[in-house]
C-alpha cells in the first residue's frame, strides 16, 4: 500500500485531476490533526475518507473547503492553488459541500431552500442579466434537483417538518444547486436507519453518474463505503495510512491493524 501513497504524492498534472492536497498539515497547539497529507482526486471520482474517531477526517475536509486555514501544505483545485482562498471563493470555483449541520433555512419550504441556493449559484453570471430569464432558470433547476433527490413530493413541506433523512437529502440538494464540480459530503448517512442509508448511498452514486462530478465523502458506514467508492483514503491519528480501491483497503494490513480489524466480515463486503 505504501506504493499507492507514493503515487498519490506525485504532483499530478493530468487534466482529469480535480483536487490535490500536498503535504496538508493542521496543528491545534500540540495536537497534529493532519500530518503531511497528500491525495489526488479525479474529476469523476467517488472517494471516501475513513478512519476512527479523531483520525482527522473533519479537519481535512475543513481545510479543503476553506473552513480552516492550513498550518502548512497546499490545496489545488483543477491545478490552481486555492490554499489562501475563502469558503465563498472556493464555492464560486465549484467546490460544494453538505455538512452534518446542513445549511438549511428550517422555516422555509424544501422548494424555496433549493431555489435560493440555485439563485446564489447564478450571482456573478452576467449571461443571466435579464431577471425573469434567470428566475425561470432557477425554478427549473430547483425542480430538476428535487426530482433527482427524490424530494419532489415534499417540495411544499417546511424544512423543519422533514424527517432526519429528508433533511440530510435537502442538504445535498442545496449543495448540488450551487452547481459544484466537486461535492464534499460529511457523513451523509449519519443518524439514518438501514433503509434510508441504502437509499442515500444509491442516491450519491446516481448524483455522481448523472452529473459527472467528483464526490469526496466522510463516512462511517463501511457497507456504504465499500459499496460505492472508487477509492478510499484512510486516516489514522492524523496520518494518511492508505489510499486504494475497496478491495485493496479491505485487505491492507496497516488498515486492518488501525481500523477495520475489529469489524465484521459482512460490514466489509464489496
Ligand atoms: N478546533 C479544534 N481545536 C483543538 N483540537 C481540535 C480541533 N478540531 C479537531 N481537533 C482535534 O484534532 C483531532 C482530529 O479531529 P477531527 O475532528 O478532524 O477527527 P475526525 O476523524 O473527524 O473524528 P470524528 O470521526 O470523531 O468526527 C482530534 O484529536 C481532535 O480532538
Amino acid at each position: 500500500m505504501a506504493e499507492t501513497i507514493d503515487t498519490e504524492r506525485t504532483h499530478d498534472t493530468e487534466s482529469d485531476v480535480i483536487l490535490e492536497t500536498h503535504g496538508l498539515t493542521k496543528k491545534f497547539g500540540e495536537v497534529v490533526a493532519n500530518d503531511d497529507i497528500s491525495i489526488s482526486v479525479k474529476d469523476d471520482e467517488l472517494r471516501s475518507i475513513i478512519g476512527p474517531n479523531g483520525a482527522g477526517k473533519t479537519t481535512f475536509f475543513n481545510q479543503i473547503a476553506g473552513v480552516l486555514p492550513a498550518t502548512s501544505g497546499t490545496v489545488h483545485f483543477r491545478g490552481e492553488d486555492i490554499t489562501e482562498l475563502s469558503i465563498e471563493e472556493r464555492s464560486q470555483l465549484g467546490i460544494g459541500r453538505s455538512y452534518q449541520s446542513n445549511e438549511v433555512f428550517f422555516d422555509r419550504t424544501v422548494f424555496e431552500n433549493v431555489r435560493v441556493a440555485a439563485q446564489t449559484a447564478e450571482v456573478g453570471d452576467f449571461s443571466f442579466n435579464v431577471f425573469s430569464r434567470a428566475r425561470n432558470y432557477q425554478q427549473d433547476r430547483a425542480e430538476e434537483i428535487l426530482e433527482q433527490l427524490r424530494l419532489w413530493d415534499k417540495r411544499d413541506t417546511t424544512a423543519e417538518n422533514l424527517s432526519h433523512g429528508d433533511q440530510r437529502r435537502l442538504g445535498i440538494a442545496i449543495a448540488i444547486a450551487t452547481d459544484p464540480d466537486l461535492l464534499l459530503l460529511d457523513e451523509p448517512t449519519s443518524g439514518m436507519g438501514p433503509e434510508a442509508t441504502e437509499e442515500t448511498a444509491e442516491l450519491i452514486e446516481d448524483i455522481r453518474n448523472d452529473l459527472g462530478i467528483a464526490i469526496v465523502l466522510i463516512e462511517h458506514d463501511m457497507s456504504v463505503v465499500m459499496g460505492i467508492s472508487d477509492r478510499i483514503t484512510v486516516l489514522y491519528n492524523g496520518d494518511h495510512i492508505a489510499t486504494g480501491s475497496p478491495e485493496e483497503i479491505r485487505t491492507d494490513e496497516a488498515v486492518q491493524d488501525a481500523y477495520l480489524g475489529g469489524m465484521k466480515e459482512e460490514e466489509l463486503e464489496l
